[in-house]
């Protein structure tokens, strides 16, 4: 399902003493089973831009298309049921959100909510606390007794219960150890991958938008002011400077091997290992391109 954002503003608090503009022009097409990563500083307009995703935010300026439904400025969107059915939202620290007695409860709360039948319910609950490594004691216990990597996993399993068309990801992995945040974020990146679910990535890492993005947009005082391919974006070091934003950090490391040793490899690469296996290669073929 595609998402179009279409010359979107956004002003919070509009009209009142307090109104304060938050996103101008913002034009951001998020195509059908991509991965598009957001990237830009603090107070850029990431997270303003993450909401109008599934209108829990509507424009004040411009429209957003979220598969078939068109939300537009000046109009309040009712019934928006399908469409908060169909774009799921991760935001930063999930577990925030859980309330429920047991964890089998918590996460079937949202598909019984949209009608799904009980029995289909549990059996997504089950297959996901599979899926995302918890032990499978953990459905009857309540969800507060976990440790805060679990609680995490449990609510994210309860926005994948849903089954959405778009899966919006904002900071998920905040405050997770780095094995936790790996294996959170290779989960998202494989049912991505397998089951082509469109995947929108906000995020301060860019080390994480280079590895599993595919898309990359720049937001810059709400703006988005670049969008474009992974390598093209972070190939562009001016553009990402002018923005103060760093490349990856595999980056960094490519063109420092690339300056020191007047090896030049094919490609940027996106991650170490795919770093480490074009510097072997070339080292190999003892290839001096420059
Ligand atoms: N509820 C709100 N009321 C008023 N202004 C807000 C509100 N939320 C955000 N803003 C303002 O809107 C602008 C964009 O904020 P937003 O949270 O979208 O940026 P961000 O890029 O997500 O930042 P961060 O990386 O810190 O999460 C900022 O100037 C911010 O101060």
């Amino acid at each position: 399902m595609d998402i179009l954002l279409k010359q979107v503003g956004y002003s919070y608090a509009k009209d009142t003493p307090f109104e304060k503009r938050a996103l101008t022009d913002v034009t951001l097409h998020i195509p059908s089973g991509s991965y598009t990563a957001i990237i830009g500083h603090t107070g850029s307009g990431k997270s303003t831009v993450l909401q109008h995703l599934n209108a829990l935010l509507q424009p004040t300026e411009g429209s957003v298309l979220i598969g078939e439904r068109k939300i537009e400025a000046g109009t309040k969107a009712k019934n928006l049921r399908e469409v908060r059915k169909k774009v799921g939202i991760v935001f930063q620290f999930p577990e925030q959100q859980l309330f429920d007695e047991t964890v089998l409860k918590d996460i079937m709360f949202g598909p019984l909510n949209f009608g799904v039948p009980e029995e289909e319910a549990r059996r997504r609950a089950i297959a996901l606390v599979e899926q995302l490594g918890l032990p499978e004691d953990v459905l009857e216990k309540s969800p507060f007794d976990l440790s805060g990597g679990q609680m995490r996993r449990v609510a994210i399993a309860g926005v994948l219960a849903m089954e959405p068309d778009v899966l919006v990801l904002d900071e998920p992995t905040a405050g997770l150890d780095p094995r936790g945040r790996r294996e959170i974020m290779d989960l998202f990146y494989r049912l991505h991958q397998e089951k082509g679910l469109t995947t929108v990535l906000v995020t301060h890492s860019m080390e994480d938008a280079a590895r599993y993005a595919d898309t990359v947009a720049i937001m810059h005082s709400g703006k988005c002011v670049a969008t474009g391919d992974v390598r093209e974006v972070f190939a562009n070091e001016e553009q990402l400077g002018d923005y103060r934003l760093e490349p990856p950090r595999t980056v960094r490391m490519q063109r420092e091997f690339e300056e020191k040793t007047g090896l030049k490899l094919d490609e940027l690469a996106l991650t170490e290992e795919a770093l480490a296996r074009s510097i072997a290669q070339a080292l190999k073929e003892g290839r001096e391109l420059k």
